[in-house]
């Protein structure tokens, strides 16, 4: 089977708890797939009884790949897959528990988005003061506080009212519109399983076996999860680098992972993916951190090109280097395809982007804006939403006047009031009003006969051809043509393509309808969908998770960009550790050739100088082969500003003792604090003879 020996050891700890902590290169996912298939070859269990968790859609989609070469063509299903897209799939099958319609809608970041800015207009809340990100960030905050009250309060049909706020006032629209975000997947997940014996015994009966890849990067809600779907079996795998988590800032918890009690524990250490000089920078760097479990990474593959460290006299220099360094390896015979761009922050690339503009390179930017995520994506997805279902008002609104039917702010707000007063949905109430002479115009009856038409045909056309109808009928694909934008053109082919894809994937299960394609799509990610084999891929180093590449350039290694110090001063220690674990995994995505490089000039943010980032210090002198002239007296300046900063953040830290304060001291005996001077770093004691001015350290807190 091509496995190591503890490889071997991990595919066949098929019971109990077991948890694997696989270095980077290590071959995860390798392991993963021969477990798979073990189960299915060897053991005899039925794929529909195994659940596989994959961080991202894109590496679910691999995943499939993969086990699909060693196992039945049946074997492959629909629970390989992200912890959301299980929950959907859960979903769509329990969810009328709690009144809700199985054509739940699902909504990502930008229909959230849309949703706060009404909850807020409403509200008056000023979008200068608090912008929709922040109001969605204490939404998830209300909603994490206590999911299954959250719940039980706001999200139930039948549940009862609160003094409306903003936050209340959003709850109600997704409830209006039976509208989930990726929380509430999760969360109602989790009630029905707690809430409903019979769906908690068929569904923890049926899965068998749970495997989880990147497990480092779940959150506490997502472990209660899958410690609530092996309730029964018991059987859960996870696999993970605590080096390698970097989603802490938003809520994963590796920790417990690291304090995960199993039954057997695996560590693999091999490998596989890069040259020594490669891992020994990555080891070296991460060595580091204070707060991991350490494994020094080995491998026997033979060195190929010293680490480089490029240091260029300015960004438009670095950049122009790289270019021309691609360039050349690709006259050599080097595909396009073998380089990836990795950076900190994504504007970073744009420099890059210029560049290789200049010498004709082929590129493309992941996550730029996600696929999914532009404009006329959204708009067509809107009305096929909208097609779907009479409720979605979101969707309503986005297409109502695109094209132009002569449906303005007036007209609209008149709807709303009307769908507001007979607690109705905007398509409902235009359907019931239609003769209202305000409504009753031509361009409405056709908007309302075209998504009629457009649902007749659901069911008999696929989804790529009731699209591809839309476009034509609706005239909005005239109206992109003559917008000048090729790239929308382009991005509604490469959508019907997509469709398509789904399509036939989903042939034998006759689960293509359209109300699973826009569950499905409402979890993607532009990653997920780019063939990019042909150019150089330039990402940010949180897509680079779990992707390798022959030759990989890590730019902008400049102190304060990465590390980033907003990071640091936020999050303090955590902070400046996840930052270098995010710089080991830039180090191990390389296979043979890999450049770190930063250059002079000033910072965007603040004028100050740039000095090279700590990290590159944090490699022994002679291991990289410096390129470019760099003075040593920028080395100084990067331990200067490192220290500066440290120094700040200690005197933010060392918050001094209230007045008040009793405290004692060898001498003097016991005291109160009276003061505090801060630029001596002392305080005023009050003991009782005296007051003395004394250093913290010679005080003892009572
Ligand atoms: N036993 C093996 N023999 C040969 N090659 C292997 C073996 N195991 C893994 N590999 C190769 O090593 C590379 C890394 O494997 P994989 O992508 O599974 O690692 P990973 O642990 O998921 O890495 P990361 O966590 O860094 O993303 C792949 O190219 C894989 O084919």
């Amino acid at each position: 089977m091509n496995l190591n020996t503890r490889q071997q050891q991990a595919v066949e700890a098929t019971e109990g708890r077991v948890r694997v902590i696989a270095g980077a290169g290590s071959g995860k996912t390798r392991v993963l797939a021969h477990r798979y298939a073990f189960l299915a070859n060897e053991v005899g269990i039925s794929p529909g009884n195994i659940l596989c968790l994959t961080f991202t859609n894109k590496a679910a989609q691999e995943m499939k790949r993969r086990i699909s070469t060693m196992v039945d063509r049946g074997s492959v299903n629909d629970f390989i897959c992200t912890i959301h897209s299980f929950c959907a799939k859960f979903l769509r099958k329990e969810i009328y528990r709690i009144g809700y319609p199985r054509n739940f809608t699902i909504i990502d970041e930008e229909d959230g988005k849309a949703l706060a800015r009404q909850a807020m207009q409403e509200f008056g809340i000023d979008r200068r003061k608090t912008t929709a990100e922040r109001f969605l960030k204490s939404v998830a905050a209300y909603k994490g506080y206590e999911p299954m009250q959250y719940i039980q309060k706001h999200l139930l049909p039948c549940s009862s009212s609160e003094a409306p706020d903003a936050t209340v006032r959003y709850l109600r629209l997704q409830l209006k519109q039976f509208a989930l975000d990726y929380d509430d997947l999760l969360y109602f997940t989790l009630y029905i399983l707690q809430h409903f014996d019979d769906a908690r015994k068929y569904w923890t009966e049926k899965i068998n076996y749970v495997m989880v890849d990147e497990v480092q990067d779940c959150t506490g809600d997502d472990w209660k999860l899958l410690h609530a779907i092996t309730e029964n079996h018991g059987n859960l795998f996870v696999v993970g680098d605590p080096d390698q988590a970097i989603y802490e800032w938003r809520g994963a918890n590796p920790k417990i992972f690291v304090d995960f009690k199993a039954h057997t524990d695996i560590i693999l250490n091999e490998n596989y993916r890069s040259t020594p000089d490669i891992l020994e920078v990555a080891n070296h760097i991460i060595e580091h951190n204070h707060n991991r479990v350490k494994k020094e990474l080995f491998t026997v593959k033979l060195n190929e090109r010293q680490v480089v460290h490029l240091h260029a006299k300015s960004d438009k220099e670095e950049a122009a280097f790289i270019a021309s360094r691609i360039d050349d390896a690709v006259k050599e015979g080097m595909g396009y395809g073998d380089f990836a761009i990795l950076y900190r922050s994504s504007f970073l690339s744009r420099q890059i982007e210029q560049s290789l503009l200049k010498l004709h390179i082929p590129y493309s930017v992941w996550g730029g804006v996600r696929f999914f995520e532009r404009k006329e994506i959204k708009d067509v997805l809107s009305y096929l939403r909208i097609v779907a279902t009479d409720n979605d008002d979101l969707s309503f609104r986005r297409i109502i006047n695109l094209p132009a039917r002569k449906f303005g702010d007036a007209s609209l707000k008149a709807l709303s009031a009307i769908a507001e007063e007979e607690d109705t949905s905007l398509m409902t109430a235009l359907r019931n009003h239609i003769d209202d002479k305000r409504f009753s115009k031509p361009t409405l009856r056709n908007f309302l006969k075209l998504i009629d038409d457009a649902r007749a045909r659901v069911g008999i056309m696929p989804v790529s051809e009731l699209t591809d109808w839309i476009l034509k009928e609706s005239g909005l694909g005239d109206l992109y043509r003559t917008d000048e934008e090729e790239e929308r053109l382009e991005n509604l082919t490469e959508l019907i393509n997509s469709m398509k894809e789904f399509e036939e994937g989903r042939i034998d299960e006759g689960d293509a309808d359209l109300t699973s394609y826009l569950q499905e799509i409402a979890l993607y990610t532009n990653a997920d969908r780019s063939n990019d084999s042909e150019r150089v891929r330039m990402m940010t180093i949180h897509q680079s998770k779990g992707l390798e590449f022959p030759e990989v350039f890590v730019i902008g290694l400049t102190e304060g960009i990465f590390p980033n110090h907003r990071a640091i001063r936020e999050r303090r220690q955590d902070g400046e550790e996840e930052e270098r674990r995010l710089m080991y995994v830039a180090v191990t995505r390389a296979e043979r050739m890999l450049w770190l490089c930063e250059s002079e000039g000033y910072m965007n943010e603040n004028g100050a100088l740039k000095f090279p980032s700590r990290f590159l210090s944090e490699v022994p002198e002679g291991m990289l082969r410096v390129e470019g002239k760099l003075d040593p007296v920028l080395k100084a300046g990067t331990a200067g500003l490192v220290s500066m900063l440290n120094q700040e953040l200690c005197e933010d830290g060392e918050k001094p003792w209230d007045n008040g304060t009793r405290v004692s001291h060898k001498i003097f005996g016991e005291g109160v604090i009276e003061g505090y001077d801060a630029s001596a770093k002392s305080y005023k004691v009050r003991f009782n003879a005296s007051t003395r001015n004394l250093l913290p350290h010679v005080l003892t807190r009572l």
